[in-house]
């Protein structure tokens, strides 16, 4: 059976020990179930190996190029080291490679670009150096493509435009450098581009705006652009090529090359050069030597200053280290990093100080045992439910977390909001304050929180949720006329209801808990359950976040509307400020619409409900029920809070209209 002679060779090579996979036997039967992680197909051929976090330390093989029906490989968070064998291209099933936080070294094999049926790749936390591969950009079906945190280096290929279906391209903490192909900008489907903390340069396409904040491309050298929070405009310097294959050292070119990329470059020439103003090429040459100059000296300097707060730091935290030796990956671009790349301060505080608030026999008078028998999860179960954080089951991915779709041992399914511990509150006390609250919550109209996991190993804190199978509320608005994002009528006072419900719970003061505001209530953060009731996520989280975490998240609230006005003049959010953003989604789902316009407003305004009202739902809708529910809407969303009810009278002012209507 040559399938058995390649699986003997992969486990030799993978587990040289022998302690790991002792079920691989060479007169077993790989097909029978008792081979530990592989699973045939009806042709009784190996089509999976999942070996994710198994301890294993050695290389693989080319002989799995042998195993021909192969659709999924997942050998992510092993100590895996040696190159990836090019012969890994004969698997022209593979759908699924996982061989994240390894310590591969070496180069991507550009032979990989003939894997044609691959959907995800995630090469990301390793080691892995040169190039990336312009033959990738044959992918046709690739989905999600992560190589963040190792040391590529060159230009990012223009051919991975050509990946038609790509949602998630993360490059995210290599040495790249050169510009953003604007390819890029024409995948359609692309909803992640993440190219934070790399040596770019140059434009960015000015079509990757539509990402928003899908889009990351802090901490690189020179990027410009106009329209992009952070970023200087364009000048005319930036119209000089930068040679894609030959990473420059102040991410300038001092002379005329043409950069090899296959793209049109009117974008940037109509972007830097308007109206004919370029300077000549011969003042750019000049002009790029002594900007080139200053820019040296400027780096140095940098550098050395950052060499020595480095030095600092690795002083200060010789503990950290021996959390990262504790979590079996030592090296120097693992994600645990993180804490030491990140500005936050409260990072190094905290871990200097040990943080583990949820660790066993500790905060035993500020964290009930009980609450913690009940609510704690370990790591492995986090990782086993999120197939070890596996990208296909990325629901969403904010400023400060990530949150994962899973699947519990007992098979019931979890929203997993994974949050890096530099978001989180730095004063142990004040973290376990704000968890056991957290977990006390407990309401049918928020979502409920199953348990908590903190990992020190990680540097990551995952709140488990039940999952609320229906999205959020933003699917149900802009629907198309006669899709089933259309919600009916009912469905749309019982949401309204619902979320008014969780709110007025969230600030009542009782016996139990105090009152609380929640800060950053959104279209996104109303979620629709398996019996289309609203439930409110992420209530109490701001008691467990960093000051300066709420804050960024605010920003975005304000660009959606959601932000009271007086929040400008006094900084503060009080019960008042969640009314306001409370109105706004009434607004929105009676109207259906995210935007609301002047038109719509006056039309709401003098009650002229049926110009107001969706038009989706064909005048299927109580107008008195209606008209009452937008009187509502609007003065929640009065300029003075003094003027905006409280949630208790918005929810019996609801209740009137039922009992009325019965
Ligand atoms: N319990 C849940 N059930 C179903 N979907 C969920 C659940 N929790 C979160 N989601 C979805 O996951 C995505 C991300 O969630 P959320 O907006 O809270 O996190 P985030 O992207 O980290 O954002 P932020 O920085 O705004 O808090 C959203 O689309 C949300 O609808």
């Amino acid at each position: 059976n040559p399938e058995l002679r390649a699986l003997m060779d992969i486990k030799a090579a993978l587990d040289p020990g022998n302690k790991l996979l002792r079920t691989w036997t060479v007169d077993g039967d790989p097909c029978s179930g008792s081979f530990e992680g592989v699973a045939c197909n009806d042709r009784r051929k190996v089509a999976n190996i999942s070996l994710q976090g198994r301890g294993l330390a050695g290389k693989l093989s080319p002989a799995i190029g042998d195993l021909k029906d192969l659709s999924g490989l997942y050998l992510h968070y092993n100590s895996l080291s040696g190159e990836i064998p090019r012969e890994i291209a004969s698997l022209t099933q593979l759908t699924d490679l996982y061989l994240n936080f390894n310590n591969f070294s070496g180069s991507i094999p550009p032979e990989i670009g003939r894997m044609s049926s691959l959907q995800e790749m995630d090469l990301c936390c390793n080691q892995l150096k040169g190039s990336i591969p312009s033959e990738l950009g044959s992918l046709s079906r690739l989905g999600f493509l992560s190589l963040q945190y190792n040391r590529l280096s060159g230009g990012i290929p223009p051919s991975l435009g050509n990946l038609g279906l790509l949602k998630r391209l993360t490059l995210s903490y290599n040495h790249l450098s050169g510009p953003i192909p604007t390819s890029l900008a024409n995948i359609q489907q692309l909803e992640i581009l993440d190219v934070q903390n790399n040596s770019l340069s140059g434009a960015i396409p000015s079509a990757l705006r539509r990402l928003d904040t899908g889009f990351s491309y802090g901490n690189n050298t020179n990027l410009c652009g106009a329209g992009f929070p952070t970023l200087r405009t364009c000048t005319t310097f930036d119209t000089t090529n930068v040679d894609i294959n030959k990473p420059q050292p102040f991410g300038l070119i001092l002379n005329n090359q043409t950069a090899p990329t296959n793209e049109p470059k009117t974008e940037n020439f109509e972007t830097n050069c308007p109206h004919g103003m370029c300077s000549s090429p011969s003042r750019v040459h000049q002009i790029a030597i002594v900007t080139g100059v200053i820019i040296a000296s400027v780096t140095l300097a940098a550098v050395g200053f950052l060499t020595f707060i480095r030095n600092r730091r690795q002083k200060q935290k010789v503990g950290t280290m021996t959390e990262l030796s504790e979590s079996g990956h030592g090296s120097e671009h693992h994600p645990n990093d993180l804490h030491s790349k990140s500005a936050s301060p409260l990072v190094s505080l905290a871990y200097s100080a040990g943080w583990d608030p949820l660790a066993d026999g500790l905060n035993s008078e500020e964290f009930s045992q009980q609450v913690l028998q009940s609510h704690r999860y370990n790591l492995e179960e986090v990782e086993s439910a999120t197939q070890y954080f596996s990208e296909g089951n990325v629901l969403g991915r904010g400023k400060f977390s990530t949150v994962y779709k899973g699947v519990l041992r007992d098979g019931s399914a979890v929203a997993i909001k994974s949050i890096n511990v530099s978001s989180c509150k730095a004063e142990e006390a004040e973290f376990v304050k704000g968890m056991n609250l957290l977990v006390s919550l407990r309401h049918e109209n928020l979502v409920s929180l199953r348990g908590f996991c903190c990992s020190r190993g990680r540097g990551e804190c995952f709140l488990i949720y039940d999952y609320a199978p229906n999205g959020n509320l933003l699917r149900y608005l802009d629907a198309t006329n006669g899709s089933d994002r259309v919600l009916n009528w009912s469905t749309r006072v019982k949401i309204i209801h619902g979320i008014a419900k969780g709110l007025h719970y969230l600030h009542e003061e009782t016996a139990n808990k105090p009152s609380l505001v929640h800060q950053n209530i959104s279209a996104e953060k109303i979620l629709v359950d398996r019996q289309f009731n609203a439930v409110i996520l992420d209530s109490g989280l701001r008691k467990i976040l960093a000051d300066d975490t709420i804050f960024s998240a605010l920003k975005v609230s304000a660009a959606m509307g959601y932000l009271a006005p007086e929040y400008i003049t006094t900084g503060r959010f009080t019960e008042k400020s969640d009314v306001y953003a409370f109105g706004v989604i009434v607004l929105h789902i009676v109207s259906g619409k995210q935007q609301l316009t002047n038109a719509m407003r006056s039309a709401a305004e003098s009650c002229k409900v049926e110009d107001f009202v969706d038009q989706n739902l064909n005048g299927s809708f109580s107008a008195s029920e209606a008209s009452k529910i937008v009187r509502l809407g609007l003065s929640c969303t009065q300029e003075l809070p003094d003027q905006r009810p409280n949630m208790e009278d918005v929810v019996r002012e609801l209740n009137q209209h039922d009992s009325g209507s019965n």
